[in-house]
């Protein structure tokens, strides 16, 4: 088994003249938290969005645990274990955390259907709903409407609803957006929690957050990576420096 769930090779995107992502090469460890960083337009969303099958790529190759997905579809890249968070966590405002959980925990992925299932397997959907309440740290809220919970809270909850598919490798787009301080600890301690026993991809701007959680980092300029490491070789790098500056990030 290969040291790294998930390689692009030469991953490159069009749109109409312009190339958003050149030649990528990207490697993904098992069992690391790994963070996408680059300056405003630097191509992660992009990237993020060829990854989860959003976008279809003009070239290049996307391998999963082994296996050439590039032409997969959205759905059965999830299905392999690859599961980007606002995919699937669409939050109910007016059911409860629980319920949202379940709701979750209940989707149909690829060919399976619960919504059949006898009263002994609903209650134990209703088990793993509450021990995914408490890995997220929402036991205190477990009753409440979900449209009641802070901001940082309901991120929280999308987190337990991306938790439910039992992704092996999780995609986290920007978790600490819209956040104030004091949730951003808890959210990074979550993350840190929730990646003892899966992997985890992330772009985020915040870079402190990402100089506590990463393990690696690489950095993405006009559609190229630039740079490559840990958060003390990046950071000094001053072909980094000059991108951020460059565009008024520093
Ligand atoms: N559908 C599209 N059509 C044309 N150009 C696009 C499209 N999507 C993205 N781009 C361009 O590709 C480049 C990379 O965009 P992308 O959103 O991937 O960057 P980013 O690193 O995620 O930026 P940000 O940090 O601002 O979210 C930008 O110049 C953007 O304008």
């Amino acid at each position: 088994m290969s040291d790294y769930i998930l390689e692009t090779a030469g991953l490159t995107k069009d749109f109409l003249g312009f190339t958003a992502v050149k030649g990528v090469n990207l490697q993904v460890r098992r069992g690391t938290i790994h963070a996408l960083i680059g300056p405003n337009g630097a191509g992660k969303t992009t990237v993020f969005n060829l990854l989860t099958k959003f976008l279809k790529p003009t070239r290049g190759t996307i391998t999963f645990k082994g296996e050439d997905v590039t032409w997969v579809k959205p759905a059965d890249v999830a299905r392999r274990g690859m599961v980007r968070s606002f995919q699937i966590s669409a939050v109910f405002p007016y059911l409860s955390v629980r319920e949202n959980v379940r709701v979750a925990l209940q989707r149909p992925l690829g060919n399976s259907f619960h919504f059949w299932r006898s009263e002994s397997v609903l209650d134990s959907l209703n088990e793993r709903a509450e021990e995914l309440v408490y890995a997220v740290g929402l036991q205190d809220f477990i009753h409440h409407e979900a449209s009641e919970l802070a901001y940082g809270r309901k991120r929280a909850l999308e987190i337990a609803t991306t938790l439910a598919l039992d992704p092996e490798m999780l995609l986290l787009d920007e978790p600490m957006a819209g956040l104030g301080t004091e949730d951003i600890g808890r959210i990074a301690a979550l993350i840190k929690r929730v990646a003892a026993d899966r992997t985890v991809l992330m772009v985020e701007h915040n870079l402190s957050v990402v100089a506590d959680l990463s393990d690696r980092i690489t950095v993405l300029a006009r559609g190229e990576i630039l740079a490559e490491g840990v958060y003390a070789e990046v950071s000094a790098n001053p072909a980094v420096i000059e991108a951020y500056v460059g565009t008024g990030h520093a």
